[in-house]
Parts: structure tokens; sequence; C-alpha cells
């Protein structure tokens, strides 16, 4: 696969989807190897914190008041010491970033009253922020409304020609994954293979689900 791609994972519930991205974080024991860059990750100390990966997970809750500014800002953690204060210049790219996601009517907003897609857009805002090489997203439009939908995908196709990452995106939402470039990853085929995305795969793909599920 080419450094920079993006990767659609589909699969029926249950396929391995989300323990995949569990083995790319060492979270789980598995056979084989995963390499990103060339380097083994089972020997990668610690990729999150090196800037090589990051994940966004399919629930992520916050149980404190915060604003959404606060939030977002927080994905340049990397750069910061462990007591260092964010800057104004630091606030300015938060800023930045919400107003390319159009989310700056939400900047002052305590994160908790936000609607279960607005907080999800909020995420990744601020997983932009934390400019990993490689990012995992798990299901990162379900909550979405189907202008977003269409969005987010759009972004995460700008992140890899322009930004040059990679993507791994678990969805159930083929219909946006049609004009996708990239590859497609079906993980409830017997022996799974990237597949390159156009609109016949996704197709094909689409008719394979509906037709029979598969429980390992
Ligand atoms: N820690 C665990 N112990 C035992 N079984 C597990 C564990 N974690 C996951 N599983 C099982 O592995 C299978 C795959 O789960 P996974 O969460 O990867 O599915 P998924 O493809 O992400 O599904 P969904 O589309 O519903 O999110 C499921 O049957 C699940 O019950």
């Amino acid at each position: 696969m080419p450094a920079q791609a993006f990767v659609a994972i589909v699969g029926h519930n249950g396929a391995g989807k989300t323990t995949l991205f569990r083995a790319f974080q060492q979270k789980i024991p598995y056979q084989g190897q995963l390499l990103l860059h060339g380097l083994d990750l089972r020997h990668t100390k610690d990729a999150a914190a090196s800037g090589l990966l990051s994940y966004l997970p399919q629930k992520n809750i916050v149980s404190f008041s915060i604003s959404v500014l606060d939030l977002v800002v927080m994905g340049l953690f990397r750069k910061k010491g462990f007591f260092e204060n964010y800057t104004a210049q630091d606030y300015a790219q938060a800023r930045a970033t919400l107003a390319q996601l159009e989310l700056t009517h939400l900047q002052e907003q305590d994160f908790t009253t936000l609607s279960g897609g607005e907080q999800q857009m909020v995420w990744l805002a601020q997983l932009m922020l934390q400019d990993a090489d490689v990012v995992l997203l798990d299901e990162p439009t379900q909550q979405l409304d189907v202008y977003y939908k269409k969005q987010v995908f759009r972004l995460l196709q700008q992140w890899v020609r322009q930004k040059g990452k990679t993507v791994f995106c678990i969805t159930h939402d083929l219909y946006n994954l049609q004009p996708m470039q990239g590859f497609l990853l079906n993980l409830s085929k017997p022996d799974p293979t990237l597949e390159p995305l156009s609109p016949e795969t996704v197709q094909q793909n689409q008719v394979y689900l509906e037709a029979q599920r598969i429980v390992r």
C-alpha cells in the first residue's frame, strides 16, 4: 500500500474492524506484523506520543465542563511540555481549524451540551491539530447529518492528497465511499485484501455485505 492513502475498512458488526485498530495500538496480542513506514509497530515505542499514529474512537466521552475551543487546542498536547500553557498562537490555530470545519459558531460553547454529531465534528477538529502521520478513525461519520458526512469524507481525501496523511477509516457509510480514491478492506470476506476504491468496487461490496452475514 502507498505510504499516503485513504483506506476504508468495512464489514459486518463484529467482523473485527475495531479489533484491527486495537492491534495497531498494541492493545492486544496478534500474529504477523504491522508495518508503518517500514517500522514494525510492535517495536515502536509509543507511536501516539511520537506523532506517528492517532486514534479517534467510536465513542469518546467527556464528563466535565469544557469549552469547545479548549478541547480542540488540546490536540497540540504532543508539542507541549507537561505543565506548559497553550499560547495565543495555539488558540489561533485551534480557531482556524474550527473555521475550516465550519464550527466557529460552537467554539465558546460547553462541549458537553453539544449534539452527538457536533461532538463528533469537534473531535475531528482536535484530531486535525494532532497532525499525526497515520490516523485511525472508528466510524467518524456515524452520527453526522448528510451534509457533514459528505464534508468529512471530502476532508479525509484532502488530508491524504494535500497533507500526505494515511487515513484508515472504519465505516458503514458505503454511499459516501463511492467517489473516494484509495482502497477498501472488507473484513467480512474470507480472505480480506486491499481493493482499489471505485464506485464499482463499493457497489460489489455493498451487494456482498447485504447478501450474507458472516459470523466468525
Ligand atoms: N476483549 C475481547 N474478548 C473477547 N471477544 C472480543 C473482545 N473484543 C472484541 N471481541 C469480539 O471480537 C469480535 C469483533 O469485535 P469488533 O469490536 O472488532 O467488531 P467490529 O467489526 O468493530 O464491529 P462493529 O461494526 O459492531 O463496531 C466481536 O464478536 C467481539 O465480541
